[in-house]
């Protein structure tokens, strides 16, 4: 039977036959067919073993050399070409009987043999993902437009090759930050929104066939993989590790995103949101760590509002400070400017000859201005980045929240602590609407911020809040109209635990 062979596979039957009949056995073998097949450094088979990471000169040095290998006998020349057709079929829907699809059949021919071509780098799976042209026209994920259509490119090799290192990268990175918010700070809105990147990013990656992705994969191949850096295995903290894989997984999303345009815009601009959403994090992963330091043994905080004070405001921060509060927020709702930055500068000397932390309500300028350590927001006051810029990096600040999606949003935000309420009906301030306990469990159990329970607090339901797994409240009533605020004070660390 006449076969219709492409003049590459011509040359390499031709040398095959060649060759068994130098060796004197008259055996055609699969070595003999390769090795015709390899013998054109720009033919396909050549270019089908280097695009998917092997050596060409080990290859055929193993083919010619290796003495230790089992040489098995090709099949029939029928064979192969039966074989050869069906894959053309299969992965291109063309029988034609080229060079690549011979190789194909060839590789497959013998178990035993392709484990050995293993050993040298012949990737036969990734060949193969090469070879398919489905592969190629990635499948639209959900509202995406279709991706990419090109049959064999080494541009998208290559950037399939950089693009799937990083990804598996920023993957490595994604696992460490969850373990750090998992289990080292114990927050669940933190390692949510780490779970949310990884999908993400996975969703946003499936825009490249992952089969494209493993058959340019190269690691043995890669440079730089055995390089380390002089520092990579000292840190000193968890929270370094946390610091440095943060920046690990930013870099990683940062290549994919520039690589990932090769395959067309959708794929960066996915990458870019994951990436912009990795900064938020690390703000809120490391501030918090430095919050979380600067608050740690802060139990109880008080809302000081000059006219609520039965005693004068220096006595009630003085006699509370004695008696255990740790922080105070100077909260004027009625002050002119000008009052407002005489009385907060004098509460700033107060606090500092009470050693305690100084907190101005509302007004970032204010706090900025006195050197106070913070400023507190609400939900209606300057967002988190906007007072950032006004207070500085070593500032606290602190937010408001009265519902779970406000809690996220205030640590993804970056905030230093949350004020958690309004817990009970208040003598300070009226509400109409009272999360009350149960979001103080909610908050126990979703964030290791620093989270201070408020709203009607007193000596009375302290225990209470404490029950529902928070130790640190903030109050105003319940020490500023107390003749001495100094065992309230007191009492309340009792209650808090110390
Ligand atoms: C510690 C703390 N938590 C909550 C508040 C309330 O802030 P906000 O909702 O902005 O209301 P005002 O206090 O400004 O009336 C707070 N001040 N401190
Ligand atoms: C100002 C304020 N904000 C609250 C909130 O839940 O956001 S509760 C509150 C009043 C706190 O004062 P007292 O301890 O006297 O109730
Ligand atoms: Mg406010």
């Amino acid at each position: 039977m006449k076969h219709d062979l492409s003049p590459a596979v011509e040359r390499a039957r031709d040398a095959a036959l060649g060759a068994a009949d130098r060796n004197g056995t008259g055996v055609v073998r699969l070595t003999d067919w390769l090795l015709g097949l390899l013998e054109e450094d720009e033919g396909k088979p050549a270019s089908l073993l280097e695009r998917t990471g092997a050596d060409l000169a080990d290859v055929r040095a193993a083919l010619g050399d290796r003495g230790d290998w089992l040489h098995p006998p090709a099949p029939s020349e029928y064979t192969i070409y039966a074989a050869a057709r069906e894959r053309g079929l299969v992965l291109r829907g063309d029988p034609a009987l080229t060079s690549e699809f011979v190789f194909l059949a060839l590789l497959n021919a013998d178990a035993g043999f392709r484990d050995q071509l293993a050993g040298v780098g012949v990737r036969v799976d990734a060949i193969e993902a090469l070879l398919d042209a489905k592969l190629y026209v990635a499948a639209p994920a959900d509202d995406a437009e279709p991706v990419f259509v090109v049959p064999e490119s080494t541009e998208h090799i290559d950037a399939a090759r950089v693009v799937d290192a990083n990804l598996n990268r920023a993957r490595e990175a994604f696992r460490v930050l969850d373990d750090y918010c998992r289990f080292v700070l114990d927050d669940r809105v933190l390692t949510e929104e780490v779970k949310a990147m990884r999908h993400d990013l996975a969703a946003a990656s499936a825009r490249i066939p992952p089969a494209l992705l493993l058959a340019a994969r190269n690691t043995p191949g890669d440079v730089g993989t055995d390089v380390t850096a002089g520092g990579e295995y000292a840190r000193e903290s968890p929270s370094q590790v946390a610091a440095v894989n943060l920046k690990r997984a930013q870099e990683a999303l940062r290549s994919i995103e520039e690589y990932g345009k090769v395959f067309g815009p959708e794929l960066g601009r996915a990458v870019e949101a994951v990436r912009y959403r990795a900064y938020t994090l690390e703000r809120a992963v490391l501030a918090g760590a430095t919050a979380r330091g600067r608050l740690a043994g802060a139990k109880l905080y008080v809302l000081l509002t000059g006219a609520q004070c039965v005693s004068s405001l220096d006595f009630t921060i003085a006699e509370a400070a004695a008696g255990g509060a740790q922080v105070f927020q100077l909260r004027e709702k009625t002050m002119t400017d000008r009052e407002l930055i005489d009385r907060a500068e004098r509460m700033r000397r107060w606090t500092r000859d009470a050693g305690v932390l100084y907190i101005v309500n509302d007004r970032p300028d204010v706090a900025r201005l006195v050197g106070a350590d913070g400023v507190h927001l609400g939900q209606d006051d300057l967002p988190v980045a906007a007072a950032r810029r006004i207070v500085g990096p070593d500032a606290l600040i602190g937010v408001s929240t009265h519902t779970p999606e406000q809690v996220r949003r205030a640590v993804l935000d970056g905030a230093d602590y949350i004020g958690v309420g309004p817990t009970f009906p208040s003598r300070t301030k009226e509400f109409d609407h009272f999360p009350g306990l149960d979001f103080v469990r909610f908050v126990a159990a979703e964030t290791s911020l620093p989270a201070f329970a408020l709203g009607g607090i007193n000596l009375s339901n302290a225990g209470q809040v404490v029950e529902a797994g928070l130790t640190r409240v903030a109050v105003s009533s319940a020490i500023a109209e107390e003749d001495e605020p100094q065992p309230v004070a007191a009492r309340f660390r009792q209650i808090l635990g110390g």
